[in-house]
């Protein structure tokens, strides 16, 4: 799925109605029933609605929203805030359309307001899309009043007063929804953990805008939803052995972390690689061969570290990091690797953590290297960034210049493509903020590199694998309890 920004979003609406076509108001109707089907899905005609109404087309929906669920049943109460004089025209007419079926109270001063049971549902039609300046005076306070209310919270569209694509201030006033119910596309807002409280759980429906507009609009951000993650998945074919899988070399683990080599391996051999050696200090030896019968060894010299790298030519696929720690022998293996590595490779960890502390590193690293760093060892990396939107435009910018993908690890990781393109991914959960959960993800980064999938396609479908686990794992186990291994024991496709 693509994300458009504000500006292409408008786009897109006009396009619709001038070459579906269809009227604005009926386009309205269109994404006012879209809204309601989801409602009525979810709630009974037991629930009573109060509809907070702007005067722009957000608004317009909340008015077409009232009719459609006041006609279903339910009971409704229909606010509007009057802090303007200006109306859209589908506002307009919206409201003419509700006059006999229900009653619309005016809201002219911030007291008084209405009183919010905690039974109620409370319908946030305020401001959508069309935000183009901090919310403040009475909408502010209308704003203030819906978040103090006890009830279900449900934006139209875009929680009202959040921007759909740029950073708002810390001190804005948004609603806080429990749901939004959005138009067509998620939004970019959607994907920073930092707008979590204004997006609570969303949902897009399909309100029928045009999708060939949509594919054809350029645009750097995608969202691999469930057919965009299964659409990377190769076939393994009748005719296949071992040898068609490839052969990954997985260097990880140190003394004190051995078991950062197991998740890693044991992820790794879980993702469908055909053959997998792990090299790891002498002390991992007995470790690895009891539990993960599996793999093969390569054993560096060193007690405590790894210290040599294994010979190379016979691997289709390498995986560092995890667990390696950042010893100077260690960060020569990780320089000599670079030298002469000539197959995919994908850096994580203390890996990362090396190339933080030795820049000139990052230089070397081949083409296309997939690197998967968490928030703080992103910073590291790249440096501070005053937002999420910003750190993600450092990223994109860190990407292309050093010709990488950036896996930036979070709720909806943003895998950053070398030419810039951004896919966040719609799967995972909570649970999954657990110590090795990133190791996991190196190993079945490694096995789809193994398995001749491009960097680019690897790191997406490899997100999206290791989120999907961890989800299983979740449903299994819960977010409280499931570890690291749950998510292997949880993989496959
Ligand atoms: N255009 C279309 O065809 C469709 C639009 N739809 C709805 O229309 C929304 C966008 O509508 P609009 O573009 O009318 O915009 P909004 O309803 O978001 O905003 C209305 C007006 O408020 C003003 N405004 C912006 N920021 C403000 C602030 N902080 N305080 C006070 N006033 C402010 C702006 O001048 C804007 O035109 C979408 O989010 C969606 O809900 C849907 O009905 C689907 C179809
Ligand atoms: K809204």
């Amino acid at each position: 799925m693509k994300i458009l920004n504000a500006g292409q979003i408008r786009a897109l609406d006009a396009y619709t109605i001038k070459n579906e076509p269809i009227s604005s108001a009926d386009l309205m109707e269109r994404a006012s029933q879209a809204f309601v089907n989801w409602f009525i899905n979810c709630f009974d005609v037991s629930k009573s609605v109060s509809i907070f109404c702007g005067k722009g087309n957000n608004g317009g929906d909340g008015l077409a929203i009232a009719r459609l669920l006041h006609a279903k049943g339910f009971q409704v109460r229909v606010f509007v805030i009057e802090y303007t004089d200006k109306e859209s025209d589908d506002f307009k007419q919206n409201l003419e359309r509700l006059a006999g079926n229900l009653q619309v109270q005016s809201i002219y001063e911030s007291h008084a307001m209405p009183e919010l049971h905690s039974d109620q549902i409370i319908i946030d039609a305020l401001l959508g899309s069309g935000l183009s300046r901090p919310v403040a005076g009475l909408l502010g306070d209308v704003i203030e009043h819906v978040n103090g209310a006890t009830g279900i919270i449900i934006s139209i569209d875009i929680a009202s007063g959040l921007y759909v694509d740029k950073p708002n201030e810390k001190s804005d006033t948004i609603v806080k929804p429990d749901h939004t119910v959005t138009f067509q596309l998620p939004k970019l807002a959607f994907m920073m953990p930092q707008n979590a409280e204004f997006t609570g759980d969303w949902h897009v429906v399909d309100i029928g805008l045009d999708k060939r507009f949509i594919e054809e609009t350029l645009s750097p951000y995608y969202y691999t939803d469930k057919p965009a993650g299964e659409a990377l998945t190769k076939k393994r074919g009748k005719f296949s052995h071992k040898g068609t899988f490839g052969h990954a070399l997985i260097l990880a683990g140190r003394y004190g972390k051995m078991g950062a080599a197991v998740l890693s391996s044991r992820a790794c051999l879980r993702s469908g690689a055909g053959l997998l050696t792990v090299h790891v200090p002498e002390c991992g030896y007995e470790i690895l061969q009891i539990s993960l019968p599996e793999a093969m060894l390569s054993i560096d010299p060193n007690q405590r570290n790894i210290t040599e790298l294994p010979e190379l030519s016979s691997y289709s696929a390498i995986g560092i990091g995890p667990g390696i720690g950042q010893e100077p022998l260690t960060v020569r293996v990780l320089d000599e690797l670079l030298e002469q590595i000539s197959t995919p490779l994908i850096v994580d960890a203390d890996g990362l953590n090396i190339l933080s502390k030795h820049p000139d590193l990052i230089d070397k690293l081949p083409e296309k290297t997939i690197l998967s760093p968490h928030p703080k060892e992103f910073q590291r990396l790249a440096g501070d960034s005053a937002n999420e939107f910003e750190r993600l435009e450092l990223a994109r910018n860190f990407a292309k210049k050093h010709n990488v993908v950036i896996i930036l690890k979070g709720a909806y990781t943003a895998v950053i493509l070398t030419n810039g393109d951004v896919h966040f991914n719609s799967t995972g959960n909570a649970g999954m903020a657990t110590g090795g959960s990133g190791d996991v993800l190196t190993g079945i980064l490694t096995a789809l590199l193994a398995q001749k999938y491009t960097p680019e396609d690897a790191a997406i479908f490899g997100v999206y694998q290791h989120g999907l686990a961890g989800d299983r794992a979740a449903e299994r186990k819960t977010k409280t309890a499931m570890i690291a291994s749950d998510i292997i024991e949880n993989l496959g496709w």
